[in-house]
């Protein structure tokens, strides 16, 4: 199936990719962003189908979905039954929007994201968090796999994101591309405060308390669009601009989530290293990312767990 039938068609989804006036006035711009008036729309629709009412928004990374399994009094739906909404098409992405109760307090958790590589352009990739936002979420807490280049990271090690480098952007690709939409945000916003400063404090002193500290680090995320891992070259590079790990997600939804004054809170987890020798054999792959996030992710549960406990709503 082509990411333009993906996109087009199956579900009812509307994120054509190439029309500028899509079905339903859905098109504002060449990335076929959703209007305000329709994101509320899909907000009031899934309120209308679930008795909770989120101020805490989650989404999962590549293998991390069992944090919103861990979500109690759990009302799912499937990325299939919610208008406009893509679908997943990744091995470690259940697809699902997951509502309940963690930590004590209210959450929706994506399980499964959306990526750039997949064929959707990053406004559907992001248009959950606009969602969100609509539905009440105040706080999103976002999780990924990625590569580590920081020669002192090791496989299984946790990041906190201080900072992120918008690869994508550097060539024009961004979320907010398109007609600015003045009731979620500013056309020109600053992105100098992306990750909140006492969540990250939050999280490290959490870290310290559980004895995660050997493993804990705060640093640098890039995004890269993938689907293929770096090369040397390129991890050579990235290192040298001052990141400290490599993926293929988070930014957008960091970039989105800013935009509309949501505070944001990002934690990598290291399932590899990066190639960064020419001598060397080795080469990146999913399965490897999906064992490393099998044996971190209950670690990286109960540390998110235990900062919405803290999380003031
Ligand atoms: O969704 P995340 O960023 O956790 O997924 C990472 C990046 C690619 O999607 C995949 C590569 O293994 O894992
Ligand atoms: N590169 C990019 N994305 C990733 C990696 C990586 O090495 N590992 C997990 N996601």
């Amino acid at each position: 199936m082509s990411a333009a039938t993906i996109i087009n068609g199956t579900n009812g989804t509307n994120g054509q990719v190439n029309g500028t006036n899509g079905k339903n006035g859905v098109s504002q711009s060449s990335q076929n962003m959703c209007s305000y008036e329709e994101c509320d729309k899909i907000a009031q629709h899934l309120l209308s189908k679930t008795r909770h009412r989120p101020k805490i928004g989650i989404i999962c990374g590549s293998g991390l979905g069992g944090l919103a399994e861990s979500v109690e009094n759990k009302e799912s739906f499937s990325y299939k039954e919610i208008p406009q909404f893509p679908v997943s098409t990744v091995p470690g992405h259940a697809g699902r929007l997951v509502f309940g109760k963690l930590g004590g307090k209210e959450v929706v958790a994506m399980q499964g994201r959306f990526h750039p590589y997949e064929g959707y352009p990053l406004s559907l990739c992001t248009l959950p968090v606009r969602v969100m936002k609509l539905m009440g979420v105040e706080t999103l807490i976002v999780t990924n796999a990625a590569g580590g280049l920081n020669e002192s990271y090791e496989v299984g090690d946790v990041m906190v994101i201080k900072d992120h480098i918008n690869m994508p952007g550097f060539s024009g690709n961004n979320p907010l591309i398109g007609e600015n939409e003045d009731k979620f945000g500013p056309r020109f916003p600053a992105m100098s405060s992306g990750y909140d400063r006492n969540l990250r404090k939050m999280a490290l002193e959490i870290g310290k308390e559980l004895k995660f500290d050997n493993f804990m680090h705060e640093g640098v995320y890039v995004m890269l669009g993938g689907p293929c891992f770096e090369t040397i070259a390129e991890c050579k590079l990235l290192r040298i601009c001052g990141a400290d790990v490599t993926g293929m997600s988070t930014v957008h939804e960091v970039i989105m989530a800013r935009h509309c004054g949501m505070r944001a809170f990002g934690m990598s987890l290291v399932t590899n290293k990066c190639v960064m020798d020419y001598d060397e054999d080795r080469k990146a792959n999913h399965e490897e990312v999906l064992e490393t996030s099998k044996r971190r992710g209950e670690d990286m549960q109960k540390l998110v767990t235990k900062m919405i406990e803290r999380i003031e709503v």
